[in-house]
């Protein structure tokens, strides 16, 4: 255990829903011999360990359990069955304000709050200013919480929480309520987190964040815990159940099947001059099939190495099965940990409304400047669209082509903005 910040041993959720508050009110009375509730499982025989130093992240769909498992490790609820067991001080951001007496004024409720986690009143003075530079909420520090926005109060949440030398941060979406300078401070305080060898677990569905800052992941569906792992593959696995591709998730632990192609003239398929990932995935509905696809360089010629500065042209062939309405094509270019830098698709670059019949086929081709750093990406493809209003994935090839830019120099970061410096005297 002693490598062990957080152990969670079969944990279960039950909550009696009844059909009328009267059958509650007449069991908890005893006057009702038969059962009037269903059994719902908010979590259902879910395990994992979280080790020390470690940052791991808990996404899955809305009413997966979420919430429910971080609120069981704080001690907010109690587990129906199992039992979780925590090696250090935690501090937790769970729901907004949870902890904080509305009345209060942002000052007493920082004091109010460090004694509960069991801080003298000398130890929050040391503190004091540490948590007021991180909040920076200025004079609405002597105002009544009640009269603070939602952003104001996730700022003085946060900062008591990390100020107060937690050994394990627990943190439930609260950070997407901050504006994007506050958020990108929190992660700037994650990193220093996990630099001191701190363990963090964080709900979010900000998926590059749990991609970024998580060293493991753990995917719960319908409160059981489908799978952990690493971030890169439990996210795809997230996407497939978005679009309720259930089976083909639970297909994923099989080998990647080849890609299936459909011959469509005579003559080559551009992807034989491409080296193809043998570990992509493929999945969706059949009804769309991209059945060929290239990177195409300024001089014409399919290549996946593409010198930056120059244009280049990613395509792909699709062949339709059945009639589809308004479908969107795309591709999206990660690097190798599986961080999203750019990408597009033909609804956001303004075409819509194309109307494609079964047995047709169409290529369609982004072309664009390359203005990525020198380095290795992976492209991925898609055609999704909304069928009778529901979002379908028609087909989706993910990380399939290597995409090797090639740079006489590079600048900071994943992007260069081909500055023009200019240095002048006086
Ligand atoms: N007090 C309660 N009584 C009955 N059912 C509840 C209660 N609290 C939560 N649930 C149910 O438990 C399940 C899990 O809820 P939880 O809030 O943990 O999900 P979540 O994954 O955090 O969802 P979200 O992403 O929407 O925040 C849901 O089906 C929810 O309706």
């Amino acid at each position: 255990m002693e490598d062990i910040a957080i152990k969670i041993n079969h944990v279960s959720k039950m909550y009696k829903l009844y059909n009328k508050p009267s059958d509650r009110f007449k069991e908890a009375l005893g006057l009702s011999k038969e059962k009037k509730y269903k059994e719902h499982y908010a979590l259902n025989d879910v395990s994992f360990d979280v080790k020390r130093g470690e940052t791991v992240g808990i996404i899955g769909t809305n009413g997966s359990g979420k919430s429910t498992i971080l609120k069981i490790i704080t001690g907010v609820l109690n587990p129906s069955g199992g039992n979780v067991e925590v090696n250090g001080r935690i501090s937790a951001l769970l729901e907004l304000g949870a902890g904080f007496n509305n009345e209060y004024t942002g000052l007493e409720n920082v004091y109010l709050n460090g004694t509960m986690i069991g801080f003298s009143k000398e130890e929050i003075d040391e503190r004091l200013q540490d948590i007021l530079d991180f909040a920076d909420i200025g004079d609405f520090i002597n105002q009544p919480v009640k009269t603070y926005s939602s952003g104001m109060f996730v700022r003085l949440a946060f900062a008591v929480a990390i100020n107060i030398d937690p050994e394990i941060l627990i943190v439930d979406e609260a950070l997407s309520v901050g504006d994007v300078f506050f958020q990108a401070k929190c992660y700037h305080k994650f990193e220093e987190f996990k630099k001191n060898g701190k363990t963090i677990l964080f709900v979010s569905h900000d998926l590059s964040s749990i991609n970024k800052y998580c060293d493991r992941v753990v995917l719960l569906n319908k409160g059981d815990k489908l799978a952990e792992g690493e971030p890169k593959d439990m996210i795809n696995m997230y996407k497939k159940l978005l679009v309720q591709e259930h089976d083909a998730v639970m297909d994923m632990a099989k080998p990647t099947e080849a890609l299936h192609i459909t011959e469509l003239k005579e003559g080559e398929l551009w992807q034989k001059a491409f080296n193809l990932n043998p570990n992509h995935e493929s999945y969706g509905n059949g009804e769309v099939n991209i059945v060929d696809f290239a990177i195409v360089d300024h001089n014409g010629r399919l290549s996946n190495t593409i010198e930056k500065n120059t244009e280049c042209t990613i395509k792909m062939k699709v062949q339709f099965t059945q009639d589809v309405d308004a479908p969107i094509f795309a591709f999206t270019i990660k690097d190798l940990k599986g961080t999203e830098i750019t990408g597009t698709n033909t609804q956001l670059e303004g075409i819509e409304d194309m109307e494609c019949k079964a047995g047709e086929i169409k290529t369609i081709e982004f072309k664009q400047n390359m203005n990525l750093q020198g380095g290795d990406y992976l492209i991925s493809f898609g055609c999704t669209g909304f069928k009778m209003g529901t979002f379908t994935v028609y087909h989706r090839l993910y990380d399939l082509l290597n995409l090797n830019v090639v740079a006489k120099k590079n600048s900071v970061g994943y992007f260069d903005m081909n500055s023009e410096v200019n240095i002048v005297e006086g």
